[in-house]
């Protein structure tokens, strides 16, 4: 039974094989981007079945503050381009939504006010200081006191010169994102150069290229090297596709329990992490369909250990090691190492919680290696992160007694999380 005491959450257990549809909610990733491009465009956008979440609300506030106006209407959210609004000062609340704070900065500096940047305590410790470092670089005005962290102000002056810039984008790749989406509004546009060594999240770039060409930009790349000339942006009606991340939990779960699960609105061709997934489940034996509709996955009930590079996908790790909880042999997550930056030190919490319900689950320099043990119930702390919540409720699929504490965290990117997995398990 699935019930709720004070802050917690109680995991519903899985009663025998699933067989559930289920929809989750538009991408975080390309919601905030379509919600940026379009504060840069020329003309207003309709944006269709964006998210709305935490993130999101975010991005448009920190949108409406600097000079953009939205409107929602039933499921779309109509954006009205940033226009000049004075030049008072005015702030940006970040949470800790990484894509508010590393996409809109840039913002502030095509602006004429000062604008003030800062949010929850871990956004102040999450890394960003390459990225100021390299807008500075391109003309912006930015005031950080020297912290290389929020809270920082970048004084608007009418515009950024641009050009070239070199960037290590190592420890997130919304640096580098950062500067492609808002390259085409920069004087001359920007040439960036990655410097230190390949960012992680890789299709999280292609998906920046893919939202600029639909804008209308024409960004290049050339290996490690990125030009965006600039350009006159403009995407009249673009729809938001299911987020595939938010997907991760309900499409494993099939695996873990067993039985079907279908994702409805699946896309057939994305740059989203989560269709990697498609090809996990897959190696790992569980039965994977996709078709016009969505995304069928068959469990067997039986998962096999694995060795996995996930730097590519490190915002699938909590709900994929959480899966490899109940492997039949031990298994090796690596490449993971920025995770330490994300919303918590991923690492560090999942180690420390699925070895707290009986796992077997070091941290290594860049990643978890996990040995499956009996799992028994306790309460499963979140640390104010969305895709631990997502984690314990995979755990709890098997396991009487998991406590999730503070589920609601998970409202950063699906606010109806708990009740979208209890009707899954109805
Ligand atoms: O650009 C994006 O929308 C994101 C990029 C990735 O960030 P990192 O490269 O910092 O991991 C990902 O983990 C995050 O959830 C969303
Ligand atoms: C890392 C994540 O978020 P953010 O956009 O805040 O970086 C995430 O959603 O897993």
């Amino acid at each position: 039974m699935a019930g709720n005491t004070a802050n917690t959450w109680s995991a519903p257990v899985a009663s025998g094989p699933l067989e559930a549809g289920v929809r989750v909610p538009g991408s975080k990733s390309i919601t905030n981007r379509a919600y940026v491009l379009a504060a840069l465009s020329a003309e207003p956008t309709l944006v269709r079945r964006p998210l709305d979440s935490r993130d999101a609300r975010l991005m448009l506030g920190a949108l409406a503050a600097l000079g953009a106006t939205t409107e929602p209407g039933g499921e779309n959210v109509l954006v009205r381009p940033m226009a000049p609004s004075g030049t008072d000062p005015v702030s940006v609340a970040l949470g800790n939504a990484g894509t508010v704070a590393r996409f809109t900065p840039a913002l502030a500096g095509l602006g004429s006010r000062p604008v003030l940047f800062d949010g929850d305590e871990a956004i102040r410790r999450r890394p960003i200081a390459p990225l100021l470092r390299a807008l500075t670089e391109l003309g912006a005005d930015i005031d950080d006191g020297g912290r290389g962290a929020p809270p920082f102000t970048v004084r608007g002056h009418g515009g950024i010169a641009g050009g070239k810039v070199e960037l290590d984008s190592r420890a997130s790749s919304q640096f580098l994102s950062a500067l492609l989406l808002a390259g085409p509004s920069f004087g001359s546009g920007v040439t960036v150069r990655l410097i230190g060594g390949a960012p992680p999240s890789e299709p999280h770039i292609a998906m920046t290229l893919d939202l600029l060409r639909r804008f209308g930009a024409a960004p290049e790349r050339s290996g490690t090297e990125f030009h965006v000339p600039p350009a006159r942006l403009s995407c009249p009606d673009y729809t938001v596709e299911p987020d595939l991340s938010t997907a991760a939990p309900f499409v494993v779960a099939a695996a873990v329990a067993g039985g079907r699960v279908r994702l409805e609105g699946w896309p057939e061709e994305t740059t989203q992490p989560g269709d990697w997934l498609r090809g996990l489940l897959t190696e790992l034996g569980q039965g994977v369909e996709l078709d016009a509709g969505g995304l069928t996955v068959t469990g067997t009930g039986s998962i096999p250990g694995a060795r996995l590079d996930l730097h590519e996908v490190g915002e699938l790790t909590p709900v994929v090691a959480a899966m490899l909880c109940f492997a039949e042999g031990p298994s090796v997550i690596s490449g993971v190492a920025h995770l330490r930056g994300h919303e918590t030190d991923r690492l560090a919490a999942l180690a420390t919680e699925l070895s707290g319900l009986g796992a077997g689950v070091t941290e290594t320099e860049d990643g978890l290696e996990i040995t499956p043990a009996p799992l028994h119930g306790g309460v499963f702390h979140t640390y104010e992160d969305h895709r631990l919540v997502m984690a314990a409720a995979v755990l709890g699929l098997r396991v009487p007694g998991v406590l999730v504490e503070n589920p609601a965290t998970v409202g950063k990117t699906f606010p109806g999380f708990t009740g979208a997995w209890g009707a899954m398990l109805a």
